[in-house]
């Protein structure tokens, strides 16, 4: 188990190029496997859960060949359905979450595929019934095996388009529907469909795959099944939560960034959240300016009650950047309360927050009232645990803005989705060592 060594204190300065989005990554390259033609995908992020599935790929037969550090050519011409059996897979496609997207393209081509309960962050229940009922809706057959921790099967002779209400918005969940729809016969209409701008991406290649897929954007996809999908090349979007964290980091830390290139139309509400913690963004063409501030102060609604920053499925705001919002408070002037509606442990890591001297309530699992310090105090460094990739960064930024020396343990949870963190802030002026 690995650890960061963070001096705090610091200020930061410089340009940062975000990585291209985990979320997005995950779900174009179980994309690759409706194919037998070459797909090419660049800004590919050199992560490990992205590195893990792109093993996954390689084990299950399609062919990979690296053309430069962000981009590969799969070829899924030689898929080996009987692979998704194995002991090795059930214990790899247990690391991460992104594995359950096999399923899908899977389905779609080969008529079955199988997946162990997949990993992810332990941030609460993470039920796949949206998955499992969309697939059942287009006449597939679903087998669950309680052995090893579960094992779950989807088999078809052919699957049909259908209507869908979908359980809920979920983005794996509509994922995995949408990629078995795309070849099955006649139209399938999902209502209640996630639409997250990965979803939108995977969707748009699909499409320049030779998919029929109208509604790209909205909660109602139409989609009219096709015979075979072709070749294409696909780039990857910025990760916004990544931009999300390197604005939080950059007013906790009173730093002055330039995050460079940050499609800055695809991030939604994500800027407006930050500007209504009072911190100052500049958009200069397509990169987000953060001057150093040494106070920001968090707006009130309307009617002058506290500020409430709370997740929804897009284009809410999303959940995965709730505790960046909530590490970020700590030195705003005023009170914010933060609930996180969908995860019910996704807040628990406030305790260290509130070890380090932030003056944080946790009400229950789902909301915490941060009461701003305003630079009266400044958080201590301390040893702590990363508990999930998102709490891990957010423990990250308070350390680099700490007093001091910490010790963050875990960091492979970090790892899993943050391109050598390490790295690129070093680059720009932090001191954090990998011990
Ligand atoms: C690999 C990947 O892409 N992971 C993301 C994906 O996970 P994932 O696709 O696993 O998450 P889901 O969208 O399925 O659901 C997330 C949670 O929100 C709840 N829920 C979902 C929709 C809804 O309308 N109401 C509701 O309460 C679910 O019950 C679940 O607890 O989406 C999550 C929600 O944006 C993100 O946190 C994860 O980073
Ligand atoms: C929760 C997340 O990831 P995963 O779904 O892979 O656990 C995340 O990216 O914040």
């Amino acid at each position: 188990m690995a650890s960061f060594k963070i001096t705090g204190g610091r200020r930061l300065s410089g340009d940062i190029y975000p990585q291209g989005a985990k979320n997005e990554a995950l779900q174009i390259l179980c994309a690759v496997l409706l194919t037998s033609e070459p797909v090419t995908i660049h800004n590919i992020p050199d992560i490990r859960d992205v590195n893990q599935l792109i093993d996954l790929l390689a084990d299950l037969g399609v062919g990979v060949e690296r053309l430069s550090e962000s981009s590969v050519r799969f070829q899924a011409n030689g898929v080996q359905p009987e692979y998704l059996e194995t002991e090795v897979f059930k214990r790899k496609a247990a690391a991460l979450r992104g594995s359950v997207m096999l399923l899908g393209p899977m389905l779609g081509r080969f008529g079955k595929g199988s997946i162990s309960r997949p990993g992810g962050d332990k941030i609460g229940r993470r039920r796949l019934d949206t998955h499992f009922l969309g697939f059942e809706k287009l006449g597939a057959t679903f087998h669950y095996d309680d052995a090893d921790g579960g094992f779950f099967r989807v088999e078809a002779a052919e699957l049909h388009g259908a209507y869908m209400l979908l359980d809920e918005a979920s983005v794996t969940g509509t994922a995995n529907v949408v990629m078995a729809a795309v070849m099955a016969k006649g139209t399938t209409t999902i209502y209640n469909a996630a639409c997250e701008p990965y979803l939108q991406q995977l969707c748009k290649m699909l499409n320049r795959m030779g998919a029929r897929i109208s509604g790209v954007g909205s909660n109602l996809l139409t989609i009219e099944g096709v015979d075979k999908l072709h070749g294409t090349e696909h780039t990857m979007l910025p990760d916004m939560i990544e931009i999300g964290s390197f604005i939080g980091l950059a007013a906790m830390t009173q730093s002055e960034i330039t995050i460079r290139n940050c499609q800055v139309a695809e991030l939604g509400i994500i800027p407006d959240v930050f500007r209504r913690l009072g911190i100052k963004l500049e958009i200069r063409g397509d990169d987000i300016y953060v001057p150093s501030q040494e106070k920001y102060r968090i707006e009130t609604f309307m009617d002058g009650s506290s500020m409430t920053v709370a997740d929804a499925p897009w284009p809410g705001f999303t959940p995965d950047l709730l505790s960046i919002v909530l590490v970020t408070a700590i030195q705003a002037q005023g009170t914010v309360l933060i609930h996180q509606k969908m995860f019910e442990s996704r807040l628990f890591f406030v305790d260290k927050l509130i070890d380090m001297g932030a003056q944080i309530i946790l009400c229950d699992p789902h909301r915490a009232t941060v009461i701003g310090l305003n630079r009266e105090s400044q958080l201590r460094g301390i040893r702590m645990t990363s508990p999930d990739i998102r709490a891990g960064v957010a423990l990250l930024i308070a350390a680099l803005s700490a007093k001091g020396t910490s010790i963050i343990d875990n960091i492979e949870q970090i790892d899993r989705g943050y391109q050598h963190i390490d790295k690129r802030l070093n680059a720009i002026g932090a001191l954090i060592e990998r011990v």
